[in-house]
């Protein structure tokens, strides 16, 4: 049975340093995969170490399925092994001297856990390799395999014999990218076969659209946000989220008026530009509209934030066009999807959708470097 993990304000400092990981919350629902996403350095990986056994947290408190296995403020710490995991690392760590049923089957002869013997365990290894797809190569030395197939060994190694909960820290990352699509889309039905409740560690956005129930986007050692991928996408908390998610376009200006969740920005020539803000902006505020270059509508006047502008160069990329078009001294990049670029350069009618323009407080942290 697959259980949950609860985080509750989880510290790791690292010597005297600043805390690799800063305070951080967050629950995984038995069934449920839950992404952390974030640039290189923002702590992912302490945060999935400090849940595996193999970093010590310095505060906070971890429990799996309702028992704590760590909180430094009352010496609790239980060891890896005795938390009953799986984990899945970057390199593939299948054992070169052992076939391909072999490896699988170790977890269960050296744990002997919910197994009755030989056959049983068998059954589990064929099942298991079933699973992964490796149905056929069980009596293959895995040094015969492509690294995909060598993946594959490890997560059935890690599934065979039904951990709790999952770890994956950036398990694809080693593959080319057409098998590492590929692999993706299967581990997302894998896991969902197995209910395995799993917590996977990416910098990679489109495995964690792919295979997070939830996704929590981390900075310098803090989870932003933490929601559904199309709540990330469409409703980021943080202008970082915003930005690290895609939308690379920033426009600034000052809020002219704010009724409930919805901004009026005063973006000087270009005008006035209706925005959704999750942040408690008011009059006057310095602001900073981030929005999608994919959700800029060209050729095109909607009932409101139109503005006619100019295409001052478009770049032709086969499947889609990249327009950098101007208006009133602010620029922006828009993204047609198409065989086919429908607009020339000159002038042309814009609509930025006040659903998809999001404002953040002017902090000067719009964009990643
Ligand atoms: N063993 C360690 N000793 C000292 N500092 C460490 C150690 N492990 C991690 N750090 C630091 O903690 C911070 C967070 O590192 P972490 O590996 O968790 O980030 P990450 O988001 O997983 O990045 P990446 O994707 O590059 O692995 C970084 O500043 C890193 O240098």
């Amino acid at each position: 049975m697959s259980a949950a993990l609860l985080v509750e304000n989880l510290v790791k400092k690292f010597g005297t340093g600043k805390a690799a990981v800063d305070g951080v919350n967050f629950d995984v629902p038995a069934g449920e995969i839950v992404v952390l996403l974030g640039p290189s350095g923002c702590g992912k990986t302490t945060t999935l170490r400090c849940v595996a056994g193999l970093e010590h947290p310095t505060g906070g408190r971890i429990s799996i399925g309702g028992r704590v296995v760590s909180e430094p403020e009352r010496g609790t710490l239980v060891s890896p092994r005795e938390r009953d995991i799986g984990m899945v690392f970057q390199s593939y760590a299948v054992w070169p001297h052992m076939t391909v049923h072999q490896n699988v089957a170790y977890p269960l002869k050296y744990r002997r856990k919910n197994t009755s013997g030989s056959a049983d365990i068998d059954t589990k290894v064929r099942e298991t390799l079933e699973l992964v797809g490796l149905g056929e190569y069980a009596q293959r030395p895995v040094t015969s395999l492509s690294g995909g197939q060598m993946q594959r060994v490890a997560l059935a190694r890690s599934l065979v014999y039904r951990p709790q909960l999952l770890l994956l820290d950036e398990p694809l990352s080693n593959l080319d990218s057409k098998l590492r699509i590929r692999l993706r889309d299967e581990l997302r039905r894998i896991l969902k076969m197995t209910g395995m409740t799993g917590l996977y560690v990416t910098h990679d956005q489109s495995e964690a659209v792919v295979l997070g129930d939830r996704i929590g986007v981390m900075k310098d050692g803090k989870l932003l946000q933490m929601a559904p991928p199309g709540e990330i996408y469409n409703r980021p908390a943080d202008s970082f989220v915003a930005n690290f998610t895609g939308a690379a376009n920033v426009l600034k200006g000052k809020v002219l008026e704010r009724k409930g969740e919805q901004v009026v920005i005063d973006l000087g020539a270009a005008g006035r530009i209706e925005a959704w803000t999750p942040q408690p902006l008011a009059a006057g505020d310095n602001a900073h509209v981030a929005l999608r270059a994919e959700n800029i509508r060209l050729g095109e006047r909607g009932p409101a934030n139109s503005f006619t502008g100019k295409v001052i160069e478009r770049r032709y990329q086969g499947m889609q066009t990249i327009y950098d078009v101007e208006f009133g001294g602010q620029k922006v990049e828009v993204l047609e999807l198409g065989t086919a670029a429908r607009h020339n350069d000159g002038e042309v009618a814009l609509t930025l959708p006040p659903d998809s323009c999001w404002a953040y407080r002017d902090d000067g942290q719009a964009t990643v470097d």
